[in-house]
């Protein structure tokens, strides 16, 4: 018997030239640990040992057949799937099977294709298992065992943590992980703490896969041979390579070209890749990361992104919300980015004005965390000394009233207006709505309501005081 880790497949079988001739196939096709049993009396304590992430189990054996152990193994051991593999031919006892509890099942001669799928299978199934467990686990009691992978990611947002504890659990398998979210809410940020917390010693290397034609694709990621092409007057090794034992980013990755897209499949399939100008493969075991602000369903809709390939990358995905779905966070940020950027300044941190945080929650901010960013980098260097201005900020959000979050349900009636009003609205009621509005999402504060509106404070008093009176 060999021994044993965590991706033990154990073999039961009394016939010991079967047990062989699978050991071998799962062997020669990576399966690095294959246990076999003659005696089917040592599976239960082997299991108790722990370690075993599938079984293959004869049915018809002396002593404790299949069939007796099959209920046994599900009911104490449910993580581990069991597939049954028998000479017998009959419905009735697959069906017998697969109502007690088993993975699948294999009937004699197996042909070692439909083995390894479904051995392949059961591992996949049975990590997905485990990584629920632990998700249960960690939901539960809220905690996260990893915190420091997470530092650089400033936020104080429950769906955020969500996040974290969701990729805590996922970053140990080495499936592939898919971030999604819009454009700036830090989905290179999360693709790091994915490395960090997988534990991994090599590199971190990213790469921004849109506007690369399949050739540059296929150069900068796997390299090529001498004398590829012209000016390839040295071999040289791709990003994949670097990778090595580390993780491949591959960022905008609803924009990869159609070619490009088989080739990524392939190494995620096969865990394989061909240098340019070489027919010999290539075996690549770094982790990939990929991440996208497009809609990958609406792609594959319009045919620009492969269905097979998306399957692929979306057993663990990731959302990241945007950061106006996500407005607690404001508060952190704002402080974290006016600390930064007084330091790439080398001033003294600026104190932000109170109606600061007001003017931007009412901001939809389609550039989310690196608009920001951006705006808080840009008032800063702008300022002088003391309280930090409002203009710069108001410049901007005043500048473009559509990009303001919409609050109030407008119906997807064909006429938004008799939704709000019940008819056609006169001028003066639609300006008093405005008005009202504005200030409603301002939160009564007179000066970011104006803002809004594109008028001056005095107008808006002025116009606020005549209704009243
Ligand atoms: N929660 C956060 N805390 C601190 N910095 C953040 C946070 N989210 C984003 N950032 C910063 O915002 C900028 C944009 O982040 P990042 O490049 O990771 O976004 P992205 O989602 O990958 O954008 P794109 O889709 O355009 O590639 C970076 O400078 C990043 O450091």
């Amino acid at each position: 018997m060999t021994t044993e880790t965590a991706q033990t497949i154990v073999l039961v079988d009394d016939e010991e030239n079967i047990l062989k001739a699978s050991r071998l196939i799962l062997l020669g096709n990576g399966f690095g640990n294959v246990v076999t049993l003659q005696d089917s009396r040592q599976l239960m304590p082997l299991l108790e040992q722990g370690g075993v992430a599938a079984v293959v189990l004869d049915l018809f054996m002396p002593h404790l057949s299949g069939t007796e152990l099959l209920p046994l193994i599900v009911e104490r051991f449910p993580h581990i799937p069991a597939i049954v593999m028998t000479a017998v031919d009959e419905t009735e006892t697959a069906v017998t099977c697969m109502k007690s509890g088993a993975f699948d099942y294999l009937v004699k001669p197996v042909e070692s294709g439909r083995l390894i799928a479904s051995v392949t299978k059961a591992l996949e199934m049975g990590a997905m298992s485990r990584e629920l467990n632990s998700l249960k686990e960690c939901l539960l009691d809220d905690r996260l065992d990893h915190p420091e992978a997470f530092a650089s990611i400033v936020t104080d947002s429950k769906k955020m943590r969500a996040v974290f504890q969701y990729l805590e659990v996922v970053s140990r398998s080495r499936q592939p992980i898919l971030v999604t979210g819009e454009t700036g809410v830090g989905k290179e940020l999360f693709a790091r703490a994915v490395h960090e917390l997988s534990g991994v010693r090599g590199e971190f290397v990213a790469v921004n896969v849109a506007g690369l034609d399949d050739v540059m694709f296929s150069d900068t990621l796997f390299g090529h041979k001498k004398g590829a092409f012209t000016g390839a007057d040295q071999a040289r090794d791709g990003l994949i390579a670097r990778a090595a034992g580390g993780t491949l980013f591959l960022d905008e990755i609803g924009d990869l070209n159609e070619a490009s897209q088989i080739k990524l499949l392939r190494l995620l399939q096969e865990k394989e890749y061909y240098p340019v100008g070489s027919d010999m493969a290539r075996k690549s075991e770094a982790r990939i990361v990929c991440a996208t602000n497009r809609d990958l369903k609406k792609q594959i809709e319009k045919e620009a992104f492969r269905n097979d390939l998306y399957y692929r990358l979306c057993a663990h995905q990731v959302q990241i919300p945007p950061l106006r779905e996500r407005l607690e966070d404001l508060p952190l940020l704002i402080d974290y980015f006016l600390g930064e950027a007084a330091a790439s300044l080398g001033r003294k941190k600026p104190t932000p004005p109170p109606e600061l945080l007001t003017l931007l929650s009412v901001y939809s901010f389609p550039g989310n965390v690196r608009e920001l960013q951006a705006l808080i980098h840009d008032a800063v260097a702008r300022h002088g000394s003391g309280v930090l201005s409002l203009d710069s900020f108001r410049n901007i959000i005043g500048g473009d009233a559509v990009q303001l979050i919409p609050q109030t349900a407008v119906t997807s009636s064909d006429d938004p207006l008799s939704a709000i009003f019940g008819r056609f609205p006169t001028v003066r009621e639609v300006e008093d709505y405005l008005m009202a509005e504005a200030m409603k999402r301002a939160r009564g504060n007179q000066g970011i309501a104006a803002t809004m509106l594109g008028i001056t404070r005095q107008t808006l008093n002025k116009r606020l005081q005549a209704k009243k009176g």
